[in-house]
């Protein structure tokens, strides 16, 4: 894929459903984005994190998605729930630097935040930033995330792959 044609999944619980739509608003009008599939919660949807961060991971997973951004209360919940599904990297990230590098070192292919941390400007930003960075498979940090991959039995990004 190339970075100018990202497909996005976007998800939050109640705690982070204002952010998501924004964040969703915004990924929709930005030209890098090819497509936009948010898997809830809508206005009146209560569903658990848990549930969402599973159904927004497997998609990524299955090759559905290139990558999905998921909002909860601070951002933790979903990320350990989206990492229960193999093959995904799900990083809770709120500055900059660790956005760059959930993606350049990491190979996140799930960025979660929490609407209760930070501003919603700032969000929106970092949501921005991290659609520019793309995982180099061939860099130092691809065997440290092929070891990740041994461990839950998931395919090698880097020389193995
Ligand atoms: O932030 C959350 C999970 O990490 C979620 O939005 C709120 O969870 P709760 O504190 O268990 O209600």
């Amino acid at each position: 894929m190339t970075e100018l044609s990202w497909r996005l999944v976007v998800g939050s619980d109640d705690a982070g459903y204002e952010y998501k739509e924004i964040i969703k608003r915004d990924l929709e009008a930005d030209p890098r984005v090819a497509s936009v599939v948010d898997v809830g919660v809508d206005a009146d949807g209560h569903t658990d994190y848990p549930h969402i961060a599973v159904d927004a991971a497997r998609k990524v997973a299955a090759g559905e998605a290139d990558r999905a951004i998921l909002i909860c209360g601070t951002g933790l919940g979903m990320a350990i729930s989206a990492n229960k599904v193999p093959g995904i990297r799900a990083a809770t990230a709120h500055d900059s630097y660790s956005v760059e590098r959930s993606v350049l070192s990491n190979d996140a292919q799930v960025l979660c935040m929490g609407q209760r941390v930070i501003g919603v400007e700032l969000a929106r930003r970092l949501a921005t930033e991290w659609l520019g960075y793309v995982f180099d498979s061939s860099s130092r940090s691809a065997a440290k995330v092929d070891a990740i991959c041994r461990y839950d039995g998931s395919a090698p990004v880097g020389i193995d792959a």
